[in-house]
């Protein structure tokens, strides 16, 4: 080939440093005047050189992947240059559409589009497309037509998400039509659209929200027979997390139930179906490190018993923490919750202050007798002859001395003011002078071990030791399954304003490490360990994870530990992709570390993913999903959506009754939910009905009962009644569902029996909205059941949920007469 050379114009010479550009066998060559020069690789190129003629020279726009500029040539030269030049690329560029097309055909049209596929394309595409989009008649004298027939067409997108999006569609369309004999026959019934594209959707990250009832399971089934059915990954490189045994037992069942569908179903053919515990103990056996569980795993009373132990222990060595437990146990401001206080002699006072003044009298060995009068207790202080009082309900927080044998003092103390431990020290000792501070008492009592035996003695049988051992187990529980550093500790307690935040931290920071050095002396572990311990294998990458799919289901109630855990097993392992599948309605296991954020915020924490919602319910009818649907989204910060039922019908099926038996004239759970029981197997005798209540305690007395009535009578199996609680119905159905502890009580529904400030601070952050889990809890209660539930609310005691039902325009039947004239004067108002 002559080699064809381009010189600047003559005025264009004054301006360029340019000597002269060539055009060579695979390049173009600037020389440039001093010398040196530059080679622009064909290579490079990703579309047509353009000319710009001006009145004296050109400028030649390569077309390489900068589109460098060739400027101040003279333009006849310029035009052949540039005609020549086109001609050399023409098969480079030919060449790389026809890769793009490869790639394009690959990563979009055999698959589903990914982000990281998008990525890889869009590198290889952008370039050559903005080169054609500026300089279309170029490329169309160059190219035969058909060669960019696909660029003209993908030029209509004008941006990649736009692109990206009708790509996936066009695969998702593509796939329903080619794989529909499959997704026909996969799980025992036809997949609707919906579960179909959950299933095709193979993104990097993917989140599958769903509603309950809806075939989480059917879906999470039939993507890994998919997967493993078009050969886009193998069956031991596909990970299944269920979040209990059951779960996975039940995933494993229906997995294997249908594999002989698979076309080439002679391969080994399991995907790794387990638990987050089964997963941690899976990579820490591969790792050949121990997974011997401690004893206080599965038997949370022994670690009652070891926590006791220890703060008989810590506070023989250190009187100092007996007076921190003392001085923090109760809070000294009127909202505290406690309406009686626990204290050494073993009264029970009434006020924080009360409670101070009886402590401090105890631990200085003075004798008192505490007398409860109308407005306040007082205090005589026997041998002294004092008798003195809190005066609370002036709300000064004044001691007052009611008798004094030196009557002039009386009138001294009414004047005092006080609300803190310091104050009231402070007051006392001007009353009895001869009364230590407990600043004083610590160190007296530091060595005196008969001492210090008495004062343990007195706290555990008043039962302040059990108060603190209550208060700091489920803090320890939260700190391990949050994985909280000291620091984190207090800033979290800082941050819910907790009095005394400091002393807080040290005592727990002080148990924590005396925990991990008795699960170090057992040789064990936790199951908090067991997450912390492969998560630490999986960062040290002593393990390379083997999955190429990751599927989670309950992905609304992970923690963040068993979260850093996938998202290790991720980065770490090669194109992980993720599918979490959750329902937000149902996020009820906040106490355990359930963390609902990381669903409702998935894109912060994972960024772009694709998302397939299952709205269309098959376990229940559509009055059973309205009334939940409506409870539930009462919290705005629920996801909004709407269920579609399999089953419609015209009356409404969820009951509202009290517990009333109007012929024994008297209430009762127990026989009101007999009498339904009785009732619902007398019009079908086959069906099965959970009976779900809030504690399980709750549970115990009624079962009891209903297994001597079904062997005395037989009026019923009882492997047809089922007994459980809101937490523990998770992912199961009956026909029938019977709703208990509907009352306004610590135990009732919404449970007051609300958390400990403490163990809150340390918990996954919750929303705002009043009693929010407790309402996901009725949602998941009410959507057990196919046909009917039904509420047994107390008459007396009004649950608030009861009443939100009566007043709420819920479409329910409410067959109680008491109820029914308190809706109407409702209706009034
Ligand atoms: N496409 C379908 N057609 C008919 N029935 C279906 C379909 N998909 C699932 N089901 C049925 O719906 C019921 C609920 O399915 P599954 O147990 O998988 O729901 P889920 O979403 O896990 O529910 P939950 O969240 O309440 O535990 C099952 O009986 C299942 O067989």
């Amino acid at each position: 080939m002559s080699v064809i050379t381009a010189y600047p114009s003559s005025i264009g010479n004054f301006f360029t440093y340019l000597k002269y550009a060539q055009l060579n066998d695979n390049a173009v060559v600037a020389y440039f005047k001093l010398g040196a020069s530059k080679s622009y690789h064909f290579s490079t190129f990703v579309g047509f050189p353009q000319i710009q003629q001006s009145y004296l020279h050109s400028t030649i726009y390569l077309g390489d992947y900068n589109n460098t500029q060739i400027r101040f040539l003279k333009s006849t030269q310029a035009k052949a240059f540039s005609e020549a030049l086109a001609k050399n690329i023409q098969p480079i560029i030919l060449a790389k559409l026809k890769a793009i097309q490869i790639t394009l055909k690959k990563l979009a049209f055999d698959e589903f589009l990914r982000d990281s596929s998008l990525n890889i394309l869009a590198e290889q595409l952008l370039p050559l497309l903005n080169n054609y989009r500026n300089n279309q008649d170029v490329w169309h004298k160059n190219i035969y037509s058909e060669s960019i027939d696909v660029f003209k067409k993908l030029l209509n997108f004008n941006t990649i998400e736009k692109l990206s999006a009708a790509l996936r569609h066009n695969y998702e369309q593509a796939t329903l039509q080619a794989r529909k004999q499959f997704y026909d026959v996969i799980e025992s019934n036809p997949l609707t659209i919906e579960q179909r594209l959950a299933v095709i959707r193979d993104n990097d990250k993917n989140l599958i929200l769903a509603a309950a009832g809806t075939g989480k399971t059917s879906v999470m089934v039939a993507k890994a027979l998919d997967l493993i059915d078009r050969k886009t990954t193998s069956a031991d490189k596909i990970l299944i997390l269920a979040y209990n045994k059951a779960a996975a037992s039940e995933l494993t069942a229906r997995f294997n139930k249908n594999t002989h569908k698979l076309a080439n179903n002679n391969s080994p053919l399991t995907p790794h179906i387990m638990t987050f515990h089964g997963l941690a103990r899976f990579i820490l056996t591969q790792c050949n490190l121990p997974t011997a569980l401690s004893i206080f795993a599965d038997d949370a009373n022994k670690q009652t018993s070891w926590l006791t132990l220890w703060f008989n222990q810590a506070i023989n060595q250190n009187i100092k923490l007996f007076y921190q437990l003392l001085s923090t146990l109760y809070v000294p401001d009127n909202t505290s919750s406690a309406s009686i206080y626990l204290t050494l002699s073993g009264d029970k006072m009434r006020t924080y202050q009360e409670f101070l003044i009886s402590n401090l009298l105890f631990i200085n060995e003075i004798d008192f007798k505490y007398e409860l009068l109308q407005q306040h207790g007082s205090f005589h202080l026997t041998s002294e002859n004092i008798k003195v009082a809190f005066d609370n309900n002036k709300g000064l927080g004044r001691i007052i001395v009611l008798d004094y044998p030196n009557k002039k003092m009386i009138n001294r103390f009414n004047q005092n003011k006080g609300f803190d431990q310091k104050n009231i020290e402070q007051q006392l000792k001007i009353i009895i002078p001869h009364l230590k501070n407990t600043d004083e008492l610590v160190n007296q009592y530091q060595q005196n071990s008969r001492y210090k035996n008495t004062l343990i003695k007195h706290f555990t049988d008043c039962g302040l030791m059990k108060l603190a051992v209550d208060r700091y187990q489920p803090c320890l529980q939260a700190q391990r399954t949050e994985r909280l550093s000291p620091r984190e500790i207090k800033t979290r307690f800082v941050h819910a304003n907790i009095i005394n935040s400091e002393i807080h931290t040290d005592i727990l920071v002080k148990i924590t490490k005396a925990y991990s050095e008795e699960l170090h002396q057992q040789k064990a572990i936790d199951f908090d360990d067991m997450i912390n311990n492969a998560y630490d294998v999986v960062t040290q990458k002593m393990l390379m994870p083997q999955w190429s799919h990751i599927l989670v289901d309950e992905f609304q109630d992970i923690s963040n530990a068993r979260y850093q855990l996938l998202d290790a097993l991720i980065t770490q392992g090669n194109q992980v992709k993720l599918t979490a599948v959750g329902d937000d309605w149902q996020s009820i296991y906040r106490f355990s570390g359930g963390d609902l954020t990381l669903t409702t915020q998935f894109e912060k924490l994972v960024g772009r993913y694709s998302l397939s919602k299952l709205q269309k319910t098959f376990r229940y009818n559509n009055s059973i999903a309205e009334v939940a649907g409506q409870f539930v989204m009462k919290n705005p910060e629920q996801y909004k959506k709407h269920i579609v039922t399999h089953e419609q019908v015209s009356q409404p099926q969820v009951f509202l009754h009290d517990d009333y038996i109007e012929h024994h004239n008297k209430k009762s759970y127990y026989d009101k939910a007999l009498n339904l029981i009785k009732n619902i197997l007398k019009r079908s005798p086959q069906a099965s009905i959970a009976v779900i209540a809030r504690y399980r305690f709750q549970l115990t007395s009624l079962r009891e009962k209903f297994k001597q009535q079904s062997s005395n009578s037989h009026s019923f199996l009882e492997s047809q009644i089922f007994f459980w609680t809101y937490h523990s119905a998770k992912g199961l159905e009956a026909d029938y569902v019977i709703l208990l502890s509907f009352d306004n009580s610590d135990f009732g529904f919404p449970a007051k029996n609300k958390n400990d400030v403490l163990v809150e601070a340390l918990l996954p952050s919750a929303d705002d909205f009043p009693n929010s889990e407790e309402r996901r809890l009725l949602y998941v209660g009410l959507t057990r059941a196919k046909y009917q539930a039904h509420i047994i609310a107390s008459q007396e005691n009004t649950s608030e949920f009861n009443n939100e039902l009566l007043s709420g325009n819920y479409n329910i039947q409410v067959t109680s007469t008491y109820f029914n004239e308190q809706r109407s004067s409702i209706e009034l108002m």
